[in-house]
Formats: C-alpha cells, structure tokens, sequence
C-alpha cells in the first residue's frame, strides 16, 4: 500500500473533485449557444469537455456547435467568452453539489493541522465564490485558479508555487483530484497523488494516468492518511 506517512499538506482539485459543478456549467455553456443561436449540447457532452478551464469548454462546445452546423458558425473565442461568464456567473451554484463526505473530511484535516489549498483550472473570479457558498472557502490558506499563474495544470506550476510558498519537498504534498490533469501535473514534479473516480476525466479511467493511491469515494482520503504516522501525530498535539 502506498506510504502517506510524509504528507504535510494537500492540495485539491475543485471541480469534479470537490464539487459536482458540471449541471451549472452545462446550463451556463447552454445558454451561452442560446443567445448565439448556435446549435445545443448535452449535459453529458459538458462532462466530458470540463478539465482544462472556460476558456477550453467554449472552444470545445463551438468545435461542436459547427460540426453539428456543418459550416462556419463565424464566432470568435473572444467575443464568447464575456457571453459565458456572464452567464456561468449567474448559474454559479444553483444545481451544483458538494460530493459526499466532503465537508466532513475537509473540516478533520484542517483540525487535524494539514494546510489545504485548492488548485483549480476554473477561473479565480468564480472559484471563491463558489467556495464562499457552499461554506468550505475558510478551510483553505491558498486558492488558485485557472488563471492565478501564467500556466494551469497539467503544467506543474500551482503546485510548484505551492512548494515554494510553503517550503515543502515535493514528496510532503499530496495533490487530490479526478483528472489526468492533476495527476499528470502531480508526477511531472514528484508529487503525491490521489486520483477519484467518480469526477471528469474525458470518460477515461483515472487509474490510467498513474496516480499513487485510487479513491472511489472522498472519505478513502482521510482512511489513508489516518493509517499514516504524520496523521496521529497531528491530531494528537491537537
Ligand atoms: O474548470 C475546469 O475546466 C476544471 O476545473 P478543475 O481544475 O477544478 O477540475
């Protein structure tokens, strides 16, 4: 079995990972192709398109909306873009969902003195909000979003600026999530990871991409770590 023993701080992907976030996004990606008159796509669509931020779930739902049109839809990115926020901002949390165990888990890791962080390719403007409404944005010392830094995940610098922030060694940080993007950043740097199987991962299997310990379920999280000596210590000097 994986060995936890040396983690002292965990970084956590948002979306799919935390917070089941795909029903607003869809709603907001819908409403987007709406106003544009452009052809329509499925919730399950949006799954399958969420992971490298808004900017890519546009492009990929107008690749889409001109494949189903079969010619030029003659939109630009750019112009899209303001037209999903506006309309994500307005979705928001109205059908999105903290997963199972979530709030729990995160409160006994935060008493039992790990720092946490949230590394998310969604944009920063929403992401504290979001955290903000579902009562979970005091959990975390650091939050960056899709565009905190000059390059999202898979590329490894979040969590390089966590590293140096920090001053941790790469093995002491565990990165939890349910994409091969945070993975993939996780391992480009020697970092732990926890891959989840119940988020987005492109409807591929999170196992594939190597992660160091699969979860089926968040509450897994806290069972490994529980079984690891630096867990007991903390709680103990609580
Ligand atoms: O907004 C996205 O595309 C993905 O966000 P995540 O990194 O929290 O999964």
């Amino acid at each position: 079995m994986a060995d936890f023993s040396s983690i002292k701080a965990i970084a956590f992907d948002l979306d799919g990972t935390l917070i089941d976030s795909v029903p607003d996004l869809a709603a907001a990606t819908q409403a987007t192709l709406a106003e544009l008159a452009l052809p329509s796509c499925t919730e399950q669509q949006v799954r399958n398109w969420v992971g490298n931020g808004a900017q890519v779930l546009m492009q990929r739902a107008l690749l889409n909306a001109e494949q189903q049109k079969g010619c030029d839809i003659g939109v630009q990115l750019e112009n899209v873009m303001p037209i999903f926020m506006k309309h994500y901002e307005l979705h928001l949390q109205k059908h999105s969902k903290l997963y199972a165990g979530v709030l729990t888990v995160l409160s006994k890791l935060n008493a039992a003195g790990y720092p946490l962080a949230i590394v998310t390719n969604k944009p920063y403007r929403f992401t504290i909000p979001l955290l903000e409404a579902f009562g979970i944005a005091d959990l975390f010392g650091l939050v960056l979003g899709g565009d905190s830094l000059d390059k999202m995940k898979p590329d490894p610098l979040p969590l390089t600026h966590i590293l140096d922030k920090w001053q941790l060694e790469p093995q002491q940080l565990l990165m939890v999530g349910d994409s091969k993007n945070d993975i993939l950043a996780a391992k480009a740097v020697g970092v732990t990871s926890i891959g989840l199987t119940y988020g987005y991962n492109y409807g591929e299997d999170i196992g594939l991409s190597g992660p160091t310990a699969v979860c089926e379920q968040f509450n897994e999280i806290l069972a490994l770590l529980t079984n690891s000596a630096e867990f007991t210590a903390k709680s103990m000097e609580q």
